[in-house]
C-alpha cells in the first residue's frame, strides 16, 4: 500500500519519525513536505494531499500540522478527499470502517509519536464496512456534486 504524508512547519519532526515507522512497517511512503521548520501555509500542504489521494497517486494520506485541523480542512476541499482529525484509535477505527476517510490527520502539538503510530496503526488495519454506511458516505459526496 502506498501512503502519502504532508506537513506544516509545526509537524516536520514528528512527520519524519512517521515516514520512519511507516516505512519499517513495509508501506511505500510519498513525502509531500515541508521538510523545512520555516513557517509555512498549511493549506498548500493539504491541497497536495488532497489531490495526490484525489488523484490516484497514492492509496491513503497522512496529514499533520499543529492541530491536525486547518490541514484537514484544506484537504477535505480537494474533490474526493475525506480527511479525518483523530486524537485516539477509537475514533480512527470509525474514521474508516463507518466514514471510508482517504486521509488521516493528527496534531503535531496534540498527540505524541506512540499515539500517531497507535492511531496509524488502527486506520491502516481498518477497512470500510460498507452496508448502511456506504449509503451516507454517498450523501458525504453527493454534497460536493451539488455545489
Ligand atoms: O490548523 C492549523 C495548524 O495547527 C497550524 O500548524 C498552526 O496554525 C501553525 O501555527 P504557527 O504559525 O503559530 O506555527
Amino acid at each position: 500500500m502506498k501512503i502519502g504524508i504532508a506537513n506544516d512547519h509545526s509537524a516536520v519532526d514528528m512527520k519524519k519519525q512517521v515516514v520512519e515507522y511507516l516505512v519499517e512497517k513495509g508501506y511505500e511512503v510519498v513525502n509531500y513536505g515541508t521538510d523545512s521548520y520555516e513557517s509555512c501555509p498549511y493549506p498548500k500542504y493539504g491541497e497536495k494531499i488532497g489531490k495526490a489521494v484525489a488523484d490516484g497517486e497514492v492509496d491513503l494520506g497522512v496529514a499533520i500540522c499543529g492541530t491536525g485541523l486547518g490541514i484537514s480542512m484544506a484537504a477535505n476541499k480537494v474533490h474526493g478527499v475525506r480527511a479525518a482529525v483523530c486524537s485516539e484509535p477509537y475514533t480512527a477505527k470509525m474514521a474508516r470502517e463507518h466514514n471510508n476517510a482517504n486521509v488521516i490527520a493528527f496534531g503535531a502539538r496534540v498527540i505524541g509519536i506512540e499515539m500517531a503510530k497507535m492511531i496509524l496503526d488502527t486506520f491502516l488495519g481498518a477497512e470500510f464496512l460498507g452496508g448502511r454506511h456506504q449509503d451516507r458516505v454517498d450523501m458525504i459526496m453527493a454534497i460536493e456534486e451539488n455545489q
